[in-house]
Parts: structure tokens; sequence; C-alpha cells
């Protein structure tokens, strides 16, 4: 049977249901944040046994007012359904962490990025995300700027606060890929090297890791001053405060980890150009890393393109900047003067690149 519309009652069904789930989206990043908040995956992640049983999780929840202990096993309903958690039925009402459940456990040894969930609710990056209609319509570079009145960086520069939170959001997700970096996956990329910068390298985590696991390896990370504050480094590993687009200290090599995407062609080129200048020559090693997504190079993996069409959005609005696909990335190496280029792996959502001069 069809309505007015000759869309059948089915299809009408159907789209309903699917425009409730999108509706009803806004609360899953609410409700991870509030588990982590309550600190559920850091428990279950120190107990004793690897099921849980709900009782022992109410019992151990160290901030709950005991007239909400009835909330839990709703919010642990939804935050199954999620993937974060699985239920244990037979063993009498148990849980116990999913792999990416681990994922929001603190200072879990493979890395977390438990501070990337907490980053993605922090209302600065939200009411840029609900700033994108206003910046449709008037003539700004970002919707960030619509919102906050002036750029990601400069905003980062003045509050202390997000800036701390961005900060550990990026240190969470490079203690996760400084563990693929310094295992097999990444075999050779960094042995042999004698010097190493990392540029826009925040608070250091990568290059701690990269100098602890390679001691004749002086490592070097450069980025903005109240990025680097008053941090000091040790034996192979220093902190230079600066902007890359200054000035860049000379080393056999140089790392670019989540860089390129924040920038636009011409202050990518710009930025290449420097870094040619800075590296050894082709015959003594030099190359410039960078790790950074390629698009359209998971083809068939639906979550990760719909995951890297959500990056190439973010990069849109709070920098003007885009994500990649490999022949973006080529006529940027080329344009920049670099001689070749390989993808050497792939490390998820994004994959480590050399560049050669
Ligand atoms: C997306 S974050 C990536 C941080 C780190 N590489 C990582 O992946 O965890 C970009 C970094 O670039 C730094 N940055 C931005 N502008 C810079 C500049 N002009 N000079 C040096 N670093 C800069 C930021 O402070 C930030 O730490
Ligand atoms: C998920 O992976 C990434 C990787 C990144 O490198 C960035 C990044 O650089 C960035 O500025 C932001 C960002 C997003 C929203 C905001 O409101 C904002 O001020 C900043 O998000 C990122 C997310």
């Amino acid at each position: 049977m069809a309505n007015n519309n000759n869309i059948c009652a089915y299809e009408l069904i159907e789209a309903e249901a699917q425009s409730w789930d999108y509706i009803l989206s806004y609360l899953r990043p609410s409700c991870i944040k509030c588990a982590i908040q309550l600190g559920i995956p850091d428990i279950l992640h120190k107990n004793a046994h690897p099921i849980m049983s709900l009782s022992d999780l109410i019992a151990a929840l160290p901030n709950l007012n005991p007239s909400k202990t009835t909330f839990i096993p709703i919010l642990m309903r939804v935050l199954v359904d999620f993937g974060l958690f699985n239920y244990h039925h037979q063993q009498g009402d148990g849980y116990s962490l999913t792999s990416v459940g681990r994922l929001l456990v603190e200072n879990h040894l493979s890395g977390s990025n438990r501070s990337f969930f907490l980053f993605a609710q922090h209302p600065v990056v939200l009411n840029t995300a609900a700033s994108v209609g206003d910046w449709l319509k008037d003539d700004l570079r970002t919707a960030f700027e619509t919102a906050h009145g002036k750029s990601h960086w400069d905003y980062c520069g003045e509050d202390a606060e997000f800036n701390g939170v961005f900060n550990d959001a990026m240190a969470g997700d490079s203690r996760f890929i400084s563990n693929l970096l310094i295992s097999d996956c990444c075999a050779g990329v960094f042995e042999g090297l004698t010097s190493l910068v990392d540029i826009g390298g925040g608070t250091g985590a990568v290059a701690m890791a990269i100098a602890g696991a390679f001691p004749s390896l002086k490592c070097i990370v450069l980025d903005l001053p109240h990025v680097i504050a008053d941090r000091k480094g040790s034996g192979n590993l220093e902190f230079v405060a600066g902007s890359m687009f200054d000035k860049i200290p000379n080393a056999n090599a140089i790392l670019l980890k989540w860089i390129l995407h924040n920038w636009n062609d011409e202050d990518c080129v710009k930025l290449l150009k420097k870094c040619k200048e800075s590296i050894s020559s082709k015959e003594n090693g030099g190359k410039v890393i960078i790790i950074d997504m390629i698009m359209e190079d998971n083809c068939n993996n639906k979550q990760l393109v719909q995951s890297q069409h959500l990056m190439d959005l973010i990069m849109r609005i709070t920098c003007a900047s885009k994500e990649r696909t490999e022949k973006e990335w080529e006529k940027l190496f080329l344009e920049a003067g670099f001689n070749g280029y390989k993808i050497i792996t792939s490390l998820g959502i994004r994959s480590l690149i050399e560049i050669y001069p």
C-alpha cells in the first residue's frame, strides 16, 4: 500500500526508526563521559576477576550517591549496546571490558583515548560543532572562529584549561601510537637515525617513547611556548619552544604526526620546504616521517571511512584545512621539492609515510 507520496508504509517505518537513532545518538558520548567520570573502565580493569558483578561494581564506585544505584544497570546497558563492555548474563549480571572499553582505562599500558573522549565533550568543542550552521552564513575562516572569536591555536594560547585538555587528548593518542612505532610494525623507520625533531610534538609523549627505545637517537620536541611550558628534557630528549614557521632545528630526520592535516596546502608546502632545508641529504638518510590520514585508503572498512569523513569535516571547521587523498599528498611532496615518498604501513585510521629529499 502506498501513501500520497508513493512511499510504502514499510519504508516510512524503517526511515522513522533510523531517524530515532540519529536523534538519540547525542547521548552516547555523554554516557561514555559519565562512565569515565565514575571511573567504571578503571574499576573493571583493576578487578581481580575479568568479570565483575553488578553489585561489586556499584560497591566500588567511590562517588556514587546511594540514591542513584538503580541508574547504574541502565547506564551499563547503553554502554554494552555501544560496545564498550560485555554483559555476562549466565554469570549473574556481570560485566567485563571489551577491547574498545580498554582504550578508556586511565594510563593503560597500550595507550588510551580516554582523554580524547573528554576533549570531544568539552564545551569549547561542542560549541564549535554547534556553530557550523552560523559559520556557513558568515565570512569567517572556521566555525571555531564563529564560536570563539579567534583561531583554535590562539585560543589554546589564552585558555590554560582548554590547552591542557587538548594537549592531554593528543598525548593519550601519542602513547597509543608510540607503542606501535617502537614495535615490529614500524621496524626500520627510526633505526640508524642519529637525530630526530618531532615538530608540533605536543607535550612529548611520542619523542619520550622513541628516545627510550633508541638511546643513541637524539630526540627534540618543537612546539609552541604554551605547550612546551616548563618541560625539561633529559638524556637524549630535548624540548624547544618556538614556531615551526620560524626556525626548525637541524636533524637527520623530522617527524610530523597529525600536523599537516591542520594546515592548508600553501602552509603545508611552506612547512615541508623548511623541513627539507633542515634534514640531512638523501645519501645520509635524511627523511620526513609523516603520520596522517590517507583518504579513500580504507574503502572496504565502512566504519573507518565514516571516521575519515568526519575527521575531514573537523579539519575544515576548526583549522580551514583538510584530510588528503594519496594524490593530494603526492602533489604537496612534489611542490615542496621532495624526490620520492613511500607509504610504510597503515596504523588503523592513519598511515605512516616517509618522504625523501
Ligand atoms: C594536532 S596537534 C598534534 C600533536 C602531536 N604531534 C600529536 O600527534 O600528538 C598539533 C600540534 O601542533 C602544534 N603547533 C601548532 N602551531 C604550531 C607552530 N606554529 N609551531 C609549532 N607547533 C605548532 C600544536 O601546539 C599541537 O601540539
Ligand atoms: C580525532 O582526531 C583529531 C586530531 C586532531 O589533530 C585534531 C585537531 O588538531 C584539532 O584541532 C581538533 C579540534 C576539534 C574540534 C575543536 O573544536 C577544536 O578546537 C579542535 O580535533 C582533532 C581531532
